[in-house]
């Protein structure tokens, strides 16, 4: 499909139920060739954005493209798009077969030798009927008919649900592949440390609204450092004060045990000042960490929207590296 370089360009989207507003002027352009994760707590909008994508619900307002085409009542859209909904329904009696046979003749697959990975790869059960089996193998299905005929765009939300460990990797697999084909993904998850692996950039969402929107690796720059230190000495009372002067972002906590100072907290100072601040003092022990992506944007989940992560730094829209 002859299309532009932005797989999925979205504008000021909007979806009211109601009263309810569940997704709120939104605002995400996905490069083709881009793993994008959508994330946030239950109900913040993910599902419903995934569905107006795919033209399953109609937005109150706003605008979508998808391959540079309007998803509305474009049947020829959905052959580039392999579409894994929350719940994945179907008619019971079916088996997986039977099932697959059916998407094959909605959208053909080229190649036959990568549908018979698919299966084999994730150990799905398809001579039983759908009704018979575990969530899990249920989801299975749901993901080869997802990505059997290899599509321009992949839209999955929650693919891991019910999926045990090993197959969760084996699913990891196939997206990193896919999007080396040059496939773009747009995935929805709470498995964070999936999204880590994965994605080259995460949109936080809570509550309809967009509230983060940056690379894995600047979510976790702009969490700061978990940081941990040993001093020599009772000298909890003048390192306060120079905590709060020379490292003025962070929140760091001294205390005094035994015969020694503790230092801990987080670091959102240049390291080059701490280790100047510590360089006045005899250091025991010093540990910098850095917070996985999950640690990162759990603020995002409590209630209440937590202003303990300096916004401005991870609402750059540039794409960012691939952080594996
Ligand atoms: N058909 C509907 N009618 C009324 N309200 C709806 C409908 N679909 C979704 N909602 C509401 O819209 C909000 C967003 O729901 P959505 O399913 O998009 O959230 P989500 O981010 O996918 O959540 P989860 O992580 O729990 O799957 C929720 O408050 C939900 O109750």
């Amino acid at each position: 499909m002859k299309t532009t370089d932005t797989a999925l360009r979205i504008r000021d989207l909007t979806k009211r139920f109601g009263a309810k507003t569940a997704v709120n002027q939104l605002n995400v352009s996905v490069d083709r060739g881009e793993i994008f994760g959508l994330v946030g707590p239950n109900g913040a909008g993910k599902s419903t954005t995934m569905r107006m994508l795919v033209d399953a619900l109609r937005p109150t307002s706003g605008s979508i493209r998808v391959l540079g085409q309007n998803p509305r009542d474009n049947t020829a859209l959905r052959r580039h798009i392999g579409y894994l909904p929350g719940e994945f329904l179907t008619v019971p009696s079916l088996t997986g077969k039977g099932l697959l046979k059916h998407f094959a003749a909605l959208n053909p697959v080229a190649d036959s030798a990568y549908h018979d990975s698919l299966i084999r790869r994730l150990g799905a059960e398809l001579n039983r009927p759908i009704s018979k089996l575990s969530k899990g193998n249920k989801q299975k299905i749901g993901l080869i008919q997802a990505f059997m005929h290899q599509p321009d765009l992949l839209i999955l939300d929650e693919p891991t649900s019910g999926l045990d460990p090993l197959v969760q990797q084996v699913f990891l697999e196939l997206l990193l592949e896919a999007g080396g084909r040059g496939q773009t993904v747009f995935l929805s998850s709470h498995i964070l440390s999936e999204i880590q692996h994965a994605a080259h950039r995460v949109g936080v969402v809570k509550d309809g609204s967009l509230l983060a929107l940056a690379s894995v690796a600047e979510l976790r720059d702009a969490a700061g450092q978990q940081m941990h230190a040993s001093l020599e000495g009772l000298v909890a009372h003048q390192l306060r004060s120079q905590l709060a002067r020379q490292l003025p972002a962070s929140t760091l906590t001294a205390r005094e045990e035994g015969n020694r100072t503790l230092v801990r907290g987080t670091l959102r100072d240049p390291v080059a000042a701490l280790l100047s601040l510590l360089g006045t003092y005899t250091v025991q022990e010093l540990n910098l960490e850095k917070p996985d992506l999950e640690e990162s944007i759990l603020h995002y989940y409590q209630d209440g929207t937590s202003t303990d992560t300096p916004a401005g730094s991870v609402t750059a829209h540039k794409r960012g590296s691939h952080a594996l």
